[in-house]
C-alpha cells in the first residue's frame, strides 16, 4: 500500500543521503546502521520505554529507506546490499516483536504470531519472485505499514493495540499473497 508513494517521498530522500554520500558512507554500512537503530529501539522496548523506542524505531526506519537510496545515488547497489537489507529486515522485526514482548508490554502469544505472520509475508515474496512472479509487493501489511503501525501506537503508549493489528493484517497480507502468487505462478 505505502510502496506506491515511494516516488513521492523519493527526492526528499536524496536531498537527506547527499551529505552520507559525502562522507564516503558505503549502503552496507548505512544497512548496518539502520539495523542498530531498530536494535535500540527493541532494546527501549523491553525495558518498558514505548515512547521513546517509537522514536528509535521511526529514525531507524528512516535509515532502511535510506540506504537504498544511497546506493542509487551513489551506483553502489550491488546484489548483496539487496541481500543484506532484506536479511537485517528480518533481524529487526524479530528483535521489535521480541522486545515488546520481553518487556510484558503484550503476551508473548500474540507476539509469536505477529512473528510469524510477519515472516510468512516476507517469505512468500522471496519465494514467489524466485520462482519468477515479478515484484511481489502487495497485500495490506507490508513491511512499512507493519512497522508504522507499531510506532504510531507505541507513541499512544498502546503498542499492545499495535501488535494485535499486525498479527491479524500480517496473516491477511499472507492470504493476499498467497492468492496473487496463485494466478501469477499457474
Ligand atoms: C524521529 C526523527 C529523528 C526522525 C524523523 C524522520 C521522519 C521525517 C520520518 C520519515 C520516514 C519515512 C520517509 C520513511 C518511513 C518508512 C518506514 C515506515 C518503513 C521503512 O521501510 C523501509 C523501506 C524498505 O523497503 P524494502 O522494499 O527495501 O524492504 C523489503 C521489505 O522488507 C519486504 O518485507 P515485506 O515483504 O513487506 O514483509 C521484504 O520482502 C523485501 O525483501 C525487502 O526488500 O521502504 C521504504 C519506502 C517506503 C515504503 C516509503 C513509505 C512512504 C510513506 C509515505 C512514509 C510515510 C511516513 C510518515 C511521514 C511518517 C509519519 C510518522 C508518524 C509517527 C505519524
Ligand atoms: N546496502 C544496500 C541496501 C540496498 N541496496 C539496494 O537498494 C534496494 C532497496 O532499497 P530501499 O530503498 O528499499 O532500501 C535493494 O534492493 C538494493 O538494490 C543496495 O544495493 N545495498
Ligand atoms: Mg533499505
Ligand atoms: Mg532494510
Amino acid at each position: 500500500m505505502l510502496n506506491k508513494y515511494r516516488s513521492n517521498v523519493k527526492g526528499y530522500l536524496e536531498i537527506l543521503v547527499k551529505p552520507l554520500a559525502k562522507m564516503g558512507l558505503t549502503p552496507n554500512q548505512l544497512t548496518l546502521i539502520g539495523l542498530l537503530i531498530s536494535l535500540t529501539g527493541a532494546y527501549f522496548f523491553a525495558h518498558g520505554s514505548q515512547q521513546i523506542a517509537a522514536l528509535v524505531l521511526l529514525f531507524g526506519s528512516l535509515v532502511d529507506a535510506l540506504d537504498g537510496t544511497l546506493a542509487r545515488v551513489t551506483r553502489k547497489s550491488s546484489r548483496f546490499g539487496a541481500f543484506l537489507d532484506s536479511t537485517f529486515d528480518r533481524i529487526s522485526d524479530g528483535a521489535v516483536l521480541f522486545g515488546i514482548a520481553y518487556g510484558g508490554l503484550v503476551k508473548w502469544e500474540i507476539a509469536v504470531i505477529a512473528l510469524i505472520g510477519s515472516y510468512l509475508v516476507s517469505y512468500e515474496r522471496c519465494r514467489a519472485e524466485r520462482e519468477g512472479s515479478s515484484t511481489l509487493a502487495v497485500g495490506i501489511a507490508e513491511r512499512a505499514e507493519r512497522l508504522l503501525i507499531i510506532i504510531i501506537t507505541a507513541l499512544f503508549k498502546r503498542v499492545d493495540i499495535g501488535v494485535y493489528i499486525v498479527a491479524v493484517l500480517a496473516w491477511i497480507t499472507a492470504f493476499q499473497r498467497l492468492r496473487e502468487a496463485k494466478k501469477r505462478l499457474s
